[in-house]
């Protein structure tokens, strides 16, 4: 009796301490916090898992937004987290500067398999800056021509297929995703996944299983062990991508030694000497950069097309205009038709697969009005800026016509591959794959919108990265006769 009567009060004690220390808290951060003047919903204010559960329910980025359109240019989304919305930030928080806001480790670490980092998880500024200079070779404007045959042979493979359907409906968008995930595949791990020829890829399959739950790992480490569901399948996963990756490594190392290997990323991966830091990447840093360029890589730019192929055909008039230039520049791919780059820019900043947060970490410093003490982790919407009313007129219409006389302020806020030390080291890149891609389809074929494919269906789901949410673009592609 006396042995529960102490337990009771023990643990009535710990109940009352934890209250206690509970409401403390909650008035430090809404009363006394640094960050305490800043407009924003008291959840926010209170605790960060507010933000974890837009997140996990999948409206992190819509969530934001809202709150941008309620309280302004500036929002305190968690107790130690600011989200900026205007041109003044964009530059303060992303920008070169002596005085750089890091990647947010809260975020970033989540997406480490192995422990070790990749060019896209690492915080560290003096690691990043080696991983770039390692990897600037491949991904330059001239290094990635050296990509064009290969993935113009893949490009010729998906326009086979869709050539097949001779103009009946066919459902792009599987299709176009496992364009993009064969040509990364075949760039990053020397041998492609094979998506297109439709048999399951376990290694796609894990990457995928991996991936779309590590980014919570960053917020809530302790999830990478929790023995259910999607995140059990995800540590299963895990050995399963590093043994398949390593052993491409090995394959290609055995390719160099015969010289049969292919020009690719990984080819750059493992001759790349960094000449300042006299060091090559290790094994593990190119496992961890492969599975990347497959994430980074392929999702977005099928994203970009498939939006891309679906506005075009909703506007007919504007689909002729692109598809008469595209016929008269191409197949010399290295001209840009303007107006193609015009599109593309427009679908990027209306239907872009990443203008979710990428927080940052302030190091102390003034950002926009005033100063953000160090710690605080910063970002800036590019959700909300591609659709700032002062800047772009009717800004939720598509008016590829609206580049053709850009203003300063539009360009500095549509930043689809963001800009800066971190910015999106695949652009080029991606501008080559998509290029090739769209130019081609529409050289061979007249594209236009099956009745199944409905605006519903093409809403941006918000997981990250943002796409169809109906999984699904219906299109049908009559061959020319020319
Ligand atoms: C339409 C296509 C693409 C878009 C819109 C896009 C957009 C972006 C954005 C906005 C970032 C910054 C993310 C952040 O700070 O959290 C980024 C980073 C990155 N992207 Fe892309 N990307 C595209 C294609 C690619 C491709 C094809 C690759 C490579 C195969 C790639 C590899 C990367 C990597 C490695 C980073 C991290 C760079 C660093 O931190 O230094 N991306 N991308």
């Amino acid at each position: 009796m006396n042995l529960t009567m102490d337990l009771l009060s023990h643990t009535t004690w710990l109940a009352c301490s934890i209250l206690v220390y509970g409401l403390l808290l909650a008035v430090h951060r809404v009363f006394f916090h640094p960050l305490r003047t800043y407009p924003g919903p008291l959840l926010g204010k209170l605790t960060s898992l507010y933000m974890t559960a837009t997140t996990a329910l999948g409206h992190n980025t819509y969530t934001r937004f809202d709150l941008h359109r309620k309280y302004g240019p500036v929002v305190r989304t968690g107790p130690n987290e600011l989200s900026f919305a205007d041109q003044d930030t964009i530059k303060a928080i992303y920008g070169q500067s002596s005085e750089p806001c890091l990647k947010a480790p809260s975020f970033y670490k989540g997406f480490t398999m192995t422990g070790t980092e990749s060019v896209f998880s690492s915080t560290d500024r003096d690691l990043h800056v080696r991983m770039r200079r390692l990897l600037s070779n491949g991904f330059s404007q001239k290094g990635v021509v050296h990509f064009e045959t290969d993935i113009a042979s893949l490009v010729e493979r998906y326009l086979r297929i869709v050539g097949d359907a001779a103009g009946a409906p066919l459902d792009l968008y599987d299709l176009t995703h496992h364009l993009f995930l064969d040509i990364t595949s075949h760039l990053a791990f020397a041998r492609s996944f094979d998506a297109l020829s439709g048999r399951p890829h376990q290694a796609a399959a894990d990457i995928d299983t991996y991936f779309a739950v590590c980014p919570m790992f960053g917020q809530l480490p302790l999830a990478r062990y929790l023995p259910f569901g999607p995140f059990r399948a995800a540590r299963e996963a895990q050995p399963r991508i590093i043994r398949s990756v390593q052993a491409s490594i090995d394959a290609f190392r055995e390719q160099l030694r015969q010289g049969t290997a292919d020009n690719g990323l990984l080819r750059h991966m493992v001759e790349a000497k960094d000449s300042e830091s006299d060091t090559r990447f290790s094994d593990l840093e190119m496992i961890e950069n492969s599975v990347i360029f497959i994430i980074a890589g392929s999702g977005t730019s099928a994203t970009t097309v498939l939006y891309l192929l679906y506005e075009m055909a909703k506007r007919p008039a504007l689909q002729q205009r692109l598809v008469d230039e595209v016929r008269q520049a191409f197949p010399d791919s290295t001209v840009f038709p303007d107006y193609d780059v015009a599109n593309k820019l427009e679908t990027l900043r209306l239907r872009g697969p990443l203008q979710s947060v990428a927080p940052r970490v302030s190091p102390g410093k003034v950002i926009g009005k005033a100063f953000v003490p160090a710690g605080v982790v910063v970002s800036n919407l590019q959700y909300a800026t591609h659709r700032d009313p002062d800047v772009f007129a009717d800004p939720l219409a598509f008016q590829p016509q609206r580049w053709e006389d850009a203003t300063p302020a539009m360009k500095t806020m549509a930043r689809p591959f963001n800009i800066g030390p971190r910015n999106c080291i695949g652009m080029h890149l991606a501008r080559v794959q998509m290029l090739l891609t769209v130019c081609v389809l529409y050289q061979r074929f007249d594209l236009s919108l099956d009745l199944r494919t409905t605006d519903a269906m093409m809403e941006m789901r918000d997981l990250g990265l943002m796409a169809p949410v109906g999984k699904q673009l219906w299109m049908r592609a009559v061959p020319r006769s020319v």
